[in-house]
Parts: structure tokens; sequence; C-alpha cells
């Protein structure tokens, strides 16, 4: 079953803190309370004026000094909770982004490409806590302060009110006319930093061949278009709303200077008086500066909201309804009907076949003829119909705890980022096998004595064959009744492999199902059982019969 959860849309700020409440809760009192220290600046100004504090220069010291050290208090701890409160949300949506993509299935993961997975966790994140948090918060500071300045004016002078009110909708408007088009040029900027990152995630993949085959300016000449798009994409990102910003900066120095000519003619009239015309002054920044800034945080809210929406629609788990949890044993699995397509062309079209706990069963088949999806599909890393695990439907068994009863090795496993040690025992201390024991099997002595300890152990350069043989060594000490292996011996030497085949397929407890390609005569006679891919179908044999055709 899909998870057709419908996408959440708005209160973006209310889930970005719920983590985080108490500091969210504690940062908006001290952004109001900056503001109120903000307000008793004009209500000082114009006192000092009005009420004649110039005659004491020694209580006008006093204030001055008292309201300073209030200001510095109150506007250093709103900054640095605020600042605290911006990284804990990044930490949340780094933290929610790569649980939610560890809880994915293998399937839906591969379907990302890595660089776009770089880029969310690199810049788009950024985009969130810069463009949006910041300037959610920054919206709210203004808006407190808009409205304890309009109070103050409009007990002052109503008239002078009504003219910012007037000058504060007209910038809006100017601004909401571009609102699109700043959401677009977001879009594009980042869209050509996802492009430009997967050519140099590529350039890396296959820079061994790109020198051999002197593709070096191909390359190169791809680079530099991606580059001129960032390049550009930027410029029109960024310089579009520096344009806006500077207009609107433009428009707010000329509020303040009309403010000033109208309080004048309002002087001029006795209904105003000059310690109240500058409190309004300095009241008017209150004013002018919210709405100004109001448009130009609007502007970098909205084109952030598509980032934002898609990141916390990404954190959303997106694992499958699986009811079944396996605590057992695998004791078979039965292929009553299974048909296997990509897209229109279809791979696997099997039925009725039942693999027995115990057996070992020899996979082979021409190139590209399905055994490595049939084996993703019997390890459930893709899903198909029709295949169950002691008689349960095996799209209904819960991944981890099924995939705790086997082992995989393919031929690509890569080493996991621990030491040597690790790597093979994964932190357990107990199993079947010692450590020792399997060292000497795999033939690994060598790199066991030199790299026992060393955590960079995944940078050495160790051979094809020489991984392939840890990972197996690995699976062993997972000691798992089963164990699926896809063309896990294609760089081991005959003679390791030989020994190792051995050793796993002497084990009568074990299960074995081994694609492979090279095989000798010897090496098939310890199986049990052959599984034959031959147009979509699978022929099952018994190796007798096997060996006696094929050899
Ligand atoms: N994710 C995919 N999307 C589309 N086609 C795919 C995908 N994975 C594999 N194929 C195709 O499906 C076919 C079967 O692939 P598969 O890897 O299962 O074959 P195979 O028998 O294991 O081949 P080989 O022996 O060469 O490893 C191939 O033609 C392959 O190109």
């Amino acid at each position: 079953m899909k998870n057709n959860k419908p996408k959440e849309k708005g209160l973006f700020m209310f889930k970005l803190v719920q983590n985080h409440k108490v500091l969210y809760f504690i940062s908006l009192i001290l952004i109001v309370s900056y503001s109120v220290v903000d307000l008793l600046k004009s209500i000082l100004m114009s006192y000092i004026f009005d009420d004649h504090l110039l005659d004491s220069i020694s209580s006008l010291i006093v204030i001055v000094l008292v309201f300073l050290g209030v200001y510095l208090i109150v506007s250093t701890l709103q900054q640095y909770v605020v600042e605290v409160l911006k990284n804990k949300i990044r930490y949340s949506l780094n933290q929610n982004l790569y649980q939610s993509y560890a809880s994915r299935n293998i399937e839906s993961f591969q379907k990302k490409d890595s660089s776009e997975i770089l880029n969310e966790f690199n810049n788009e994140v950024n985009v969130v806590i810069d463009n949006y948090v910041s300037s959610k918060l920054n919206v709210f500071s203004l808006t407190i302060s808009l409205i304890l300045g309009s109070l103050y004016i409009a007990n002052l002078s109503v008239e002078i009110l009504m003219f910012l009110l007037f000058c504060a909708f007209i910038t809006i408007f100017i601004n909401s006319i571009f609102k699109n088009r700043l959401k677009k040029n977001q879009m594009n900027y980042l869209d050509s930093m996802k492009q430009w990152l997967c050519s140099i995630k590529n350039l890396c993949r296959c820079f061994s061949d790109i020198k051999i085959l002197n593709l070096e300016k191909v390359f190169c000449d791809g680079l530099d278009i991606e580059n001129k798009n960032i390049e550009q994409s930027t410029l029109k990102n960024n310089g579009f709303i520096k344009i806006l910003t500077s207009i609107n900066s433009f428009i707010s120095q000329a509020m303040f200077f009309l403010t000033l000519l109208f309080g004048i003619v309002l002087i001029h009239y006795n209904r105003l008086t000059v310690g109240q015309l500058l409190g309004i002054a300095q009241a008017s920044n209150m004013v002018i500066m919210p709405i100004v800034n109001y448009a130009n945080l609007r502007n970098m809210i909205q084109s952030s909201k598509p980032v934002l929406q898609k990141l916390l629609d990404n954190s959303i788990c997106s694992e499958e309804n699986e009811p079944i949890i396996f605590d057992e044993q695998i004791h078979d699995i039965k292929i009553k009907h299974l048909c296997y397509c990509y897209g229109v062309r279809q791979i696997l079209d099997l039925s009725n076949l039942v693999i027995d706990q115990g057996k070992k069963y020899l996979v082979i088949g021409k190139s590209g003829d399905g055994k490595s999806t049939f084996l993703d599909i019997l390890t459930k890393q893709k899903k198909a119909d029709g295949i169950y695990v002691n008689d349960k439907d095996l799209k209904d068994v819960q991944f981890s705890t099924y995939a705790d009863k086997f082992s995989y090795v393919n031929q690509d496993n890569d080493l996991l980022p621990f030491s040597f040690e690790q790597n093979i025992t994964l932190g357990r201390k107990m199993s079947k096998y010692s450590l020792k024991d399997l060292v000497t099997i795999f033939n690994l002595e060598s790199i066991f004595d030199k790299e026992r300890d060393n955590l960079d152990f995944e940078h050495l350069n160790l051979s094809g064959g020489e991984k392939q043989r840890i990972c197996l060594a690995r699976a062993m000490y997972r000691n798992k009744k089963w164990l699926f292996l896809d063309e896990a011996f294609s760089a081991i030497d005959k003679t390791n492999s030989d020994r190792i085949h051995q050793f796993i397929l002497s084990n009568p407890d074990l299960t074995v199902l081994s694609i492979e390609h090279k095989v000798t005569k010897e090496t098939v006679s310890l199986y049990d059982k052959v599984l034959l891919f031959e147009n979509k179908k699978i022929v099952s044999m018994d190796v007798e019969e096997y060996l006696n055709s094929s050899f």
C-alpha cells in the first residue's frame, strides 16, 4: 500500500519549531522586549526636549546610561537566543532529512540522485534558515515594532500615521507584483546548482575513464556551461532581490523626510511640539522600517517557500506499510507467480518454484537474464507480488526483521567506513566463528596484521578480490541461516575461491543461493541444485543432471 498522505501545506514555521517550542517562545518574548526598548527611545527623546531635561545634565546622563544598559542587555540576549533557535532548527531539519532517508526502502532511495540529496543538505537547508526562518522572525519583530510605533504616533498625530500607512500600502503593492518572479528565480538557481553538483559527481565517478579516453575537455566544457548557468541564475535571483531592496530603501528615505516636512507644517500650526516631532521622527523608523523591510522579507519568504515545502515533503517518512514482524527463521521461500518488469520491459515470468532451507542453489544464466533482479526481489530490495516466505506474503513482511534472517553479498559491495575488524564483526563480540578463524579461511592475514586498528580502513586501496573476501567473511560472521550471493566471487582467484566455496557450502545448516558466471565442475558439484535462467523463466535441475548435460 502506498503512503498516500496528502501534502501538508502552510504553518511551516510551526512545523519547524515544534521540537523547540520553549526556545521559540523565549525568542518571541525577547523580540517583543527589544521593540519595547526601541519605543522607549522615542518616548525618552520627546521627554528630554519637552520636559526640559536638557537643563539637568546629571539626570540626563543617568537616564541615558540606564537606557543604554537595558538596550545592550535586551538586544544581546535577543540576538543570541534567536541564533541558538536558528541553529536548533537547522539541526532538526538535517536530522529529519537523514532519518527519513534512512527509513526509505532501498528501491525508493536508489531512485534519488545523490547530488540531489547533497544539494538538499547543503544549499536548501541554508536557504530555509537564511531566507525563511530569519525572515519570519524579523517579520514578527517588525510587526511588534509597527504596532507599538503606530500606537505612539497615533497618540501624537493621526495625520502622520495615516500618511505613513498609505506609503506602506504602496510599497507592499509594488513588491507583490514581483512575487512569482522571485519564486521562479529561486527555483532556477537551485536547479542549476543541482545539475552542476550532478556533473561534478559524474566527473569524480568516471575520472579514470575520462583521462584514459581523453575526455577532459568535453567534461570541462559541460561543467563550464553549468557553471555559467549558476552564475546567471544566481545573478538573476540575488540581483533581482537587491534591486527590490534598494528601491524599498529609497522609499524609506523619502518617507522619513516627508514625515519631517509634514511634522514641521504641524508645528507651524501648533498641532505638535518640537519634542513630539523628534519622538515621531524616531518612532517613524519603527513604522517605516517594518513596512519597507516587510516587503523585502516577504520577498525572501516567498522565494524560499517552494524549497521549504520540498524539504518538509522529503522529511515525511515514505516507508511502506509492512505489518508482519518476521521473528522466525526462514523455512522456505515459494515463488507462486512472479512477473517483474522494468517499465514496459518484462524481465521475469516465473511460477511454482520453492527454495528450501538447507539446500545450496547455484544460479546461472546469460548476462542480463534477470538473475540479480531475482535475488533483489528475494531479499526484498525490490518489491514484487507472488513471493511467500514461510507462507507469508513477502510484500507484507517488515524489511528490517526479514533482513535480519539472511546475509547478502554482491560483487560491488564496498567496505563500510569502519576499521577492518568492525567491517567483519560490525561491533558484535559473539559469533559461531571467531574472527581469527575467518581471517585465516578468507586469507586476510596480511590486511588484518597491518590494519587492525586503522579507522581509515575504507581509504585503503584494497583490491576487488580482497574487498569481496572481507564482505564474504562479514556475511559468515553474521551467522545467518540464509546466504544470498550475487557474483560474490567474481574478483577472487581460483585458489581462494575454491577454499571459500568449500567452507561455505559444507555448512549443512546454511541455505545458499549464489549467482556465478565462471564456475568449475568441482565447485558445481558442491551445490545441490542449479537454477538456470532462460527466456524469463527458471529451469530448476539437480546438480548431477546439470553436470551430465554441461561438462
Ligand atoms: N533499474 C533498472 N531499470 C531498468 N532496467 C534494468 C534495471 N536494472 C536492471 N535492468 C535490466 O534488466 C535486465 C536484467 O538485469 P539483471 O541485472 O537482473 O541481469 P543479470 O542476469 O543479473 O545480469 P548479469 O549476469 O550481467 O549481472 C538487464 O537487461 C538490465 O539492463
